[in-house]
């Protein structure tokens, strides 16, 4: 194979047939002519890459036929030469190769360009370049000069890319100059393809980054979030139109990254590695919808937005109606009030003009003529002056007059009425038409609006348990570099040496001795956000006395810990959101020697009683504050701690022997939907979990002790039942911490633990106990996700 030229497609085809014949029959002629032939092939092929020298030499692709074709022309030629050889001595394969100067022991190397064409139609064609003329391989009239308009009609797909004629051996790799053989290069299976060579090349790419303000620097953006930029949206949408066979959004974002987002060299790429193929949707996938929870909830939350602000336009509409609509009515009425006295006026206005009509008509019946020719009237016994008839008859006239462009009056008034109020009728009926579609409108966009926050809210649920129902957080306190027994590698693992062995941990974060409580605090803040969405918190600090859990879970008052800042937050939150109206409430008790005692209370309580509600439970009696300032959070915490110290020194009670537990309550209305929303926050601050031993406790101790170990221990066992989740029983009640913390260990609520340790040598014991119960609630926390799993090695070293 290695000694063959390359030879054009025609070529391959003869030999083929050559190699097809009877061997045995052919005859000495025919073998001269065969090798001629193939020696004229080989020179016309030389010939081909002499006449277009402004094209690399290229190798070409492999192609099976040619291989075997090849093959046979070898085989064919070796056994000629064996033939001669036998039968005729004279001739020797010197002689042979003296008389037919072939390169076939010392192959000419003589290679051709074969392009790749895609043409609009999904068809791939191969080309090379015959005297400068550009040829392809028809299937059914084999090679034809390459058409001038398909050009336009699609384009090489591997003009650039020169594929050797021959599989990459070993020494091949090494022909390749600027290769060099380190960790560098490397091979890769392709299916379909089989081993290729990989080489990681120096480049440079454009990278999309975003703008962190907090560091004031660019920081690259995760894959996936980069997967929602418009911009990368965009080309990875070309690329799917070109390549539907492409199913991972993934995959072609992270192929856009690397070619530095052109989105053709990526199709081209994968055009070369998985040939037409792609260009077809796989069966039973072309409706595949990607599956990024990220997009899906960033999308959630924009259709919210919008419909909240289309809800609240309508809202808008239909007041501004129901305005307008008064305002007519107002109006209306208006006009009514007009038209009444007038009607009222004209009633009495025909009344006197029907009186005087008569007065007149009577005048007249009694009029009688005197002699001189006056007109005497008669009225009553009596005569009235002909000139006062007169005058009356003129006044009655004016009067008449006046009544009749009254009433005129009082028609046209009427009529401008009549049609001002016709005029009315039409907007008031559209109005009410209208409000009453808005109404619907709403209603439509109410259920929507539902629908879209419970999707939402599983959206962000989903979110959560894919990162993880429960996280464990290691903060260490003090350092000495004599003392201390352990090493920080990174932000995630911990190392704790100890008399020459070392054990590993790996948590979802480890906080040093310098980190603030402000970055402790950052650590938690989402998981806060989803108790505002109804969904039960637990947070709880884990360690020996001393280690700092009390400082971590409540801090001081210019320095608050976990507790205050959580508290804040939820505030902050529900005044975020005034769609929804909230309810903020406090209670603060304490569990010591299995006794719970309110915090809040005026007169200490003696022991207060949890009960089962459904799924929640209920301490009897406890009191509640409600919280509506950040004022209020101080006062009603100082309360509580006051309250203890009281109880403690009352009591006798170290606040080390008992735990401290903060629950809130948030309840949520939402004034569009109606939708009710319960979340329960549970800050504890549990008692010091050193070993009885190491306490050395007696009497009193020796009771606090026990409770602790009972409720602590409890506290191990439901963690990992519950977190597991396949659990048939959990016992929450084997504990009254364990039964009070029930909502917030159980279901879909989320648990954060916080491990306190101490870095001095001296507690080396306590700290592998607080580290072995922090490690093994991660491992059953991430039992789904075992690849984020890092588990505890433990290394003997060779000191
Ligand atoms: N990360 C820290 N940075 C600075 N000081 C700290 C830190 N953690 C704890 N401290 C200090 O260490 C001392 C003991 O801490 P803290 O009272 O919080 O321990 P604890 O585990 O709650 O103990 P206990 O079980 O007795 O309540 C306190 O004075 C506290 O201010």
């Amino acid at each position: 194979m290695g000694s063959a030229a390359s030879v054009s497609e025609t070529t391959v085809l003869d030999s083929s047939n050559m190699g097809s014949s009877n061997k045995q029959g052919t005859t000495d002629e025919e073998i001269e002519e065969m090798l001629k032939s193939t020696l004229n092939i080989n020179n016309e092929t030389q010939d081909v890459n002499l006449k277009t020298p402004e094209r690399k030499p290229k190798k070409r692709r492999q192609v099976p036929e040619e291989d075997k074709a090849i093959e046979t022309i070898e085989q064919l030629l070796k056994d000629t030469l064996n033939t001669k050889k036998q039968t005729q001595d004279e001739h020797s394969i010197a002689e042979v190769q003296e008389t037919y100067p072939i390169p076939i022991i010392e192959p000419v190397e003589v290679s051709m360009a074969f392009d790749t064409f895609l043409h609009v139609d999904g068809s791939l064609y191969t080309c090379f370049t015959e005297n400068g003329i550009m040829m392809y391989f028809n299937d059914t009239k084999g090679i034809v000069p390459f058409p001038e308009d398909w050009y336009s009609q699609g384009r090489f797909i591997n003009g650039n890319n020169e594929v050797s004629s021959k599989p990459l051996s070993s020494e091949s790799k090494q022909m390749i100059p600027s290769l060099v053989e380190d960790e560098r290069t490397g091979g890769l299976y392709i299916p379909g393809r089989g081993m290729v060579m990989t080489y990681m090349f120096e480049d440079r790419v454009n990278i999309c980054k975003y703008f962190h303000s907090d560091s004031g620097t660019w920081l690259v953006l995760p894959l996936q979030w980069e997967m929602n930029i418009d911009f990368i949206k965009r080309r990875v949408r070309q690329v799917k139109e070109a390549l539907p066979g492409l199913v991972d959004y993934k995959e072609i974002t992270a192929a856009l990254r690397q070619c530095k987002y052109d989105a053709d060299a990526v199709i081209s790429i994968f055009l070369s590695i998985f040939g037409d193929s792609l260009l077809k949707a796989p069966e039973g996938m072309e409706n595949f919808r990607d599956t990024n929870y990220f997009r899906d909830y960033i999308e959630k939350e924009q259709a919210i937005e919008d419909l909240k602000q289309q809800l609240k336009m309508k809202c808008n509409e239909v007041e501004n109606l129901l305005l307008r609509n008064k305002c007519l009515q107002k109006v209306n009425d208006h006009m009514s009030e007009m038209i009444y006295p007038l009607t009222q006026r004209l009633a009495e206005l025909e009344i006197d003009q029907e009186e005087s009509h008569a007065k007149i008509k009577a005048m007249y019946n009694q009029r009688h003529k005197t002699l001189h020719g006056k007109v005497i009237i008669k009225k009553a016994g009596s005569f009235i002056e002909p000139e006062i008839l007169l005058e009356v008859n003129k006044i009655t006239r004016a009067l008449n007059i006046s009544n009749k462009e009254l009433s005129s009056t009082l028609k046209i008034r009427f009529s401008e009425m009549e049609l001002l109020m016709k005029r009315l009728l039409n907007p008031v009926f559209k109005l009410m038409e209208a409000a009453l579609s808005s109404a619907q409108e709403l209603e439509d966009m109410r259920s929507l609006y539902k629908k879209e926050a419970l999707a939402r809210k599983m959206l962000y649920n989903r979110l959560q348990e894919i990162c993880g129902n429960v996280r464990v957080f290691c903060r260490c306190k003090g350092y000495s570099p004599t003392t201390s027994c352990i090493i920080l590698p990174s932000d995630e693992e911990l190392v704790l040496m100890y008399k020459g062995s070392k054990k590993k941990f790996a948590f979802d974060k480890v906080y040093s001795p310098r980190t603030t409580q402000e970055e402790v605090f950052e650590g938690i803040r989402p998981i806060i956000a989803s108790c505002v969405d109804g969904y039960n918190i637990c947070i709880l600090a884990y360690g020996q006395t001393g280690s700092g859990k009390t400082y971590t879970m409540m801090g001081s008052e210019d320095n608050p810990g976990v507790s205050i800042r959580s508290i804040r937050e939820l505030l902050h939150l529900c005044n975020e959101r005034p769609m929804i109206t909230y309810k903020l409430k406090i209670s603060m008790l304490e569990i010591y020697n299995e006794k719970l005692y309110d915090l809040f209370s005026k007169i200490p309580k003696s022991s207060l009683e949890i009960r089962n509600q459904g799924k929640t439970v209920v301490v009897t009696d406890l009191t509640e504050f409600e919280i509506k300032t950040e004022e209020d959070i101080k006062s009603i915490t100082r309360l509580g701690e006051k309250n203890r110290r009281v109880a403690s020194t009352k009591m006798n009670i170290s606040s080390s022997r008992s735990h401290l537990v903060l629950i809130l309550r948030v309840d949520g209305t939402d004034k569009v939907s109606g939708v009710k929303s319960h979340g329960t926050l549970t800050l504890c601050d549990l008692a010091g979990s050193e070993r009885i031993s190491k306490t050395e406790a007696l009497g009193q101790r020796l009771v606090e002790a026990a409770a602790i170990n009972t409720s602590l221990t409890s506290l191990s066992q439901v963690v990992f039942k519950a977190i597991k989740g396949n659990a048939l029983h959990v016992p929450f009640r084997n504990s009254k911490l364990t039964h009070l913390l029930q909502p917030g260990l159980s279901g879909d609520a989320k648990a954060c633990v916080f491990l306190n340790i101490s870095l001095d040598v001296p507690n080396y014991e306590e700290t592998i106990t607080t580290l072995q119960f922090g490690s093994s609630v991660r491992q059953v926390a991430l039992g789904k996700a075992t690849q984020h799993v890092t588990h505890n090695t433990e290394v003997k070293t060779d000191n």
